[in-house]
């Protein structure tokens, strides 16, 4: 412990500094505005150069202001001491002095990479690295860890009991947490990771996988700031709920312009929460759907025209089931995509009827262009074209599977009878699940895009190629965080892509996001044990690997729980080590003396079981709730805990808890979830390591 005093003075140095900081900071925000009206003074001069040149300008003093806006809780969370007498800190951003030196160096410079990497076996020039706290910007606690003693001069003074823990006991709040001040060393190296190729971050519960993708993506916004913000960041998680609970963070760290997506919400015009049952995801997710897709789009069209009868110069012209379908064919080989080639569908058309005007020798008959023209007049022929080879959205398509003989003619010798049988009722184009949004999106790439002159999307503030009016503050600022709002919808061309909770990604999910990972170096975060997937391993690596090419590979592997404490992490890896008994299983750091409780009651007393579980837990901790149940019982459990209406407490299904986090959680009936074989109990391990403090099990007795 330090004494009172020490601490004190230290806190007091500390203060100093960082009420400077502040100073400083509000002294830039003047400037930057001021830069910014300046921007549209120079803007009435109106030539074209004197736009640009305003655009540019204003565009950086704009950012400048927003980040020096945004948050500035604990904007110094360190200090470095270094041989030689120098020191500097280390914050969320760069701020500099009106001589220029630096007060504040941003985390992400090269120079900070010390204040999380240096220890004691290797001090990298560190004698002292503090970690400061603050609330607002007031300093409110002090840790030092003394890395090279031997070069420590004697006035040195060395304070703190235990930053890292202390901010891991905090409560859990809605959002997760940026970690910048804490960030440990083997978490640091994958952050600054280089930013070609494709990261791979493995690492069991709570180890720090999703913090460290986050801060990798505020890292090399930070480092290339042309290369990705201009292409842009993806950052994709599998769930709504666990996008929502990632939100803030980059935000927390002065960016906004990565795109966040959930794998339901990826492709433009789906917003899936929906998820199947594991073995209907293992068919639907398989490589194999892609051929069942492919023989679909090029099935005719369910009640589609069967015959073609046409009156032309008193002569009847027909064309039967069979012409029809082989003039389909003819235009639509292997590999076509069906909305691309329509054109060569209706010559195929014009081209039999003009074959049989002429063999029945039609009185009259004109050159064949004029014989088209004609029929391409008519509406009798227009209006059969349409029904014939209409332009197809991939949802029609999808809605042809739920018709069981479509479906067992397009599985015919790729699908067994038990797939077949279990994809019976389970598409719903109206409500699609996640797992279909990825089948939509192959429909998509397979059936093509009609030709349509390209929409021109003109921003409303542009006054000229490439330059924009930006006419009020608050417009800028918006302008300046999301330069991913002047992408199109379905933007393919991300300079980055970031894949949480990728043990889950399916083959066909694999495909849709190799689409929009074209151009793109890659983040890849997961843990294999957490997989819910029960379809084939081999091809789900197969499929991963294919998506991001021969990019070089740089693999980190992360080893501590920051999550659970010790006492909820035992009760998970006892789970997992049923079926994995060698299993590396990272290290819990904290520990509260508060074991699990597990309680096993009739199924009619589960209701009340489960809320008063749940009152318990909201009496105990200070943070949120989890209710995790069996992907079945969610609506069930819902409406017990409907009268509750806490908002801290959320009800999610076991695959919703895919990277999630609370204080306390009640997991219901987790029988039910192991019960499906070893998908079943990674999925349990994945629900039993959600909590930070307390965990509640109610099972469910013969
Ligand atoms: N260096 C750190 N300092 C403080 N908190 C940390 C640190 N690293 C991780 N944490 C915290 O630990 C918790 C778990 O982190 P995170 O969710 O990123 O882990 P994960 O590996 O993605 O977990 P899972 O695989 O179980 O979903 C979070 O609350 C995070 O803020």
């Amino acid at each position: 412990m330090t004494d009172v005093t020490t601490l004190q003075q230290e806190i007091a140095t500390e203060q100093k500094h960082v009420d400077r900081v502040y100073a400083r900071v509000a002294e830039l925000r003047q400037e930057a505005a001021r830069a910014e009206r300046e921007g549209y003074r120079q803007a009435a001069v109106g030539n074209f150069g004197a736009l640009v040149e305003r655009d540019a300008f204003v565009f950086h003093a704009a950012r400048r202001r927003y980040l020096l806006d945004a948050e500035h809780e604990g904007l110094v969370f360190g200090r470095l001491d270094l041989h030689g007498g120098a020191s500097f800190h280390v914050g969320r951003l760069g701020v500099r002095g009106e001589d220029a030196q630096p007060l504040v160096v941003d985390w992400r410079a090269p120079a900070a990479a010390a204040f999380y990497q240096a220890t004691a076996a290797e001090p990298q020039g560190v004698i002292r690295r503090r970690m400061i706290q603050s609330s607002g910007e007031r300093v409110t606690g002090i840790e030092d860890d003394l890395l090279d003693p031997e070069a420590a001069p004697e006035q040195m003074r060395v304070v703190g009991d235990g930053a890292l823990l202390a901010s891991l006991s905090k409560a859990t709040g809605h959002g997760m947490r940026d970690i910048v001040a804490t960030i440990q060393r083997e978490q640091d190296q994958a952050i600054r990771s280089p930013g070609s190729g494709v990261t791979i971050v493995s690492g069991g519960p709570g180890t720090g996988k999703t913090a460290v993708a986050l801060h990798r993506a505020a890292y090399l916004l930070y480092s290339d700031r042309n290369r990705f913000a201009g292409g842009g960041i993806l950052v994709v998680g599998p769930s709504t709920v666990f996008v929502d609970y990632i939100a803030s963070v980059l935000p927390s760290l002065g960016e906004e312009s990565a795109t966040l997506r959930s794998l339901g919400t990826l492709v433009p015009g789906w917003s899936a929460t929906r998820t199947d049952p594991g073995p209907v995801a293992a068919v639907k997710g398989s490589l194999r759907m892609r051929r069942v897709l492919e023989r679909a789009s090029h099935d005719a069209v369910p009640d589609g025209p069967t015959t073609l009868r046409l009156l032309y110069r008193g002569t009847l012209l027909q064309l039967d089931r069979n012409q029809l379908d082989r003039i389909r064919t003819r235009a639509l080989p292997r590999g076509a995509r069906r909305n691309e080639v329509r054109r060569a569908g209706f010559d195929g058309l014009f081209d039999a009827l003009w074959a049989q005007a002429q063999a029945q020798k039609v009185p009259g008959l004109p050159s064949k262009a004029e014989f088209e023209g004609a029929l391409a007049d008519r509406e009798d022929f227009r209006s059969f074209a349409k029904e014939w080879w209409p332009r197809l959205r991939p949802r029609h398509v999808l809605a042809w599977l739920a018709d069981p003989a479509r479906l067992r003619r397009y599985a015919a010798g790729l699908l067994s009878t038990d797939e077949v049988d279990l994809l019976k009722g389970a598409f719903d184009t109206e409500d699609p699940t996640i797992a279909d949004v990825a089948l939509l999106d192959e429909l998509d790439a397979l059936l093509g895009r009609p030709m349509q002159a390209a929409r021109q999307q003109r921003s409303q503030f542009q006054v000229a190629q490439g330059v924009y009016e930006l006419s009020t503050a608050a417009e800028r600022a918006r302008a300046a965080r999301a330069a991913a709002t002047a992408r199109p919808d379905d933007y393919r061309e991300y300079a980055h892509v970031v894949v949480d909770e990728a043990q889950d990604v399916s083959p066909m999910q694999w495909r849709m996001l190799g689409r929009r990972g074209r151009l793109a170096s890659w983040t890849i975060v997961g843990d294999p044990a957490q997989t819910a997937w029960s379809g084939d391993p081999a091809e789900l690596e197969r499929s991963r690997e294919r998506a991001l090419g021969s990019r070089a590979r740089n693999a980190y592997t992360l080893t501590t729980n920051y999550r659970n404490s010790a006492e909820i992490f035992e009760v998970a890896a006892a789970e997992i080590r049923t079926i994995a008994p060698d299993l590396p299983l990272p290290t819990a750091v904290r520990t509260t003396g508060v074991p699990p409780v597990a309680l096993a009651v009739p199924l009619a007393a589960l209701a009340a079981t489960v809320r008063d579980a749940v009152d318990e837990l909201l009496a105990q901790v200070e943070g949120t709730i989890g209710v995790i149940t069996p992907v079945d019982r969610v609506g069930e459990v819902a409406g017990w805990l409907g009268e509750v209406g806490d908002p801290r407490l959320q009800v999610v299904t076991s695959l919703q808890a895919k990277g999630m986090e609370y204080d306390g959680v009640v997991l219901v009936a987790p029988g039910e979830i192991r019960a499906g074989g070893a998908a079943g109990v990674r999925t349990l391990y994945v629900a039993l390591s959600r909590a930070t403090q307390r965990l509640v099990t109610v099972d469910v007795t013969a």
